[in-house]
């Protein structure tokens, strides 16, 4: 059974100020399966990352449903989850990656994973086993982990980025561009991180500028510039 489904979105923005309304998706449907990788491609400005947004609810679409099966609420539509359930998902079910990191300042690269842990309802204890556990899997070198991380390079900043987001083992995992700005090395560390979370079973959904950078990883690609087909699974298809 579809884990995600997105039928028919579609989102327009209002600009108050001009009086207009633009259209940033429109007609937009996927299935994705547990365990499988979308990637979504497309000319800056298709709409890649209002799709993101509409299903970590950032933005409320106008158009069409995003059906998620949630280990707490069953089958539920996105679009029009109350609040509570929101904000539960995304602490529990639904994780989000984008290049930047916004944290709290004056927080170490510790202190912020082991927060989202606690965010989960876990003991101290756990959190900090759990955030050791979480840094020594995306590599951060361990005399990071008590030092801010504004200072971080865009690599390092990334990986704790995916630590946060993945200690607190979504079943859905959206990434957001998390490779831009990156050089190659720090792109193959990416490329290893995903093909870590998907042998571990997570199903994700991503934006990356770099088609190539999707070969092998994805299981099916969107591609914007032939919406709303599904290209072949595995299949590289430029825009
Ligand atoms: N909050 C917003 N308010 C108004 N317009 C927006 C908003 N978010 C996105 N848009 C518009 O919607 C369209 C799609 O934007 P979106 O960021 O989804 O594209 P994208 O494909 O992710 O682009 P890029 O690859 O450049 O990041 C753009 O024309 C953008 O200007």
């Amino acid at each position: 059974m579809a884990i995600l489904e997105v039928h028919n979105l579609g989102k327009n923005f209002i600009n108050h100020y001009l009086g207009t309304t633009r259209q940033a998706i429109n007609g937009i449907s996927f299935q994705l399966e547990k365990g499988q990788f979308i990637g979504i491609v497309g000319k800056s400005g298709s709409g890649k990352s209002t799709i993101l947004k509409s299903i970590y609810r950032t933005y409320i679409p106008n158009q069409g449903n995003i059906l998620f099966e949630s280990e707490r609420f069953g089958r539920l539509d996105l679009t029009k989850a109350t609040e509570r359930q929101v904000i539960y998902l995304r602490k529990h079910e639904i994780g989000y990656v984008s290049q930047f990191l916004n944290v709290m300042p004056r927080r170490t690269c510790r202190q912020l994973v082991e927060k989202a842990v606690l965010e989960m309802g876990e003991s101290d204890f756990r959190a900090k086993c759990q955030a050791e556990a979480a840094l020594e899997h995306f590599e951060l070198d361990p005399s990071l982990w008590d030092t801010f991380p504004n200072t971080f390079s865009g690599g390092e900043k990334l990986r704790l980025n995916i630590a946060m987001a993945t200690v607190k083992k979504p079943r859905l995992l959206l990434l957001d561009e998390p490779t831009a700005s990156l050089d190659h090395q720090s792109k193959e560390k990416v490329r290893e991180v995903i093909e870590k979370l998907k042998a571990s079973g997570k199903t994700l959904v991503g934006i990356f500028h770099d088609i190539t950078f999707m070969d092998n990883l994805c299981d099916q690609i969107f591609n914007m510039s032939t919406k709303p087909t599904i290209i072949k699974a595995g299949v590289r298809n430029e825009s």
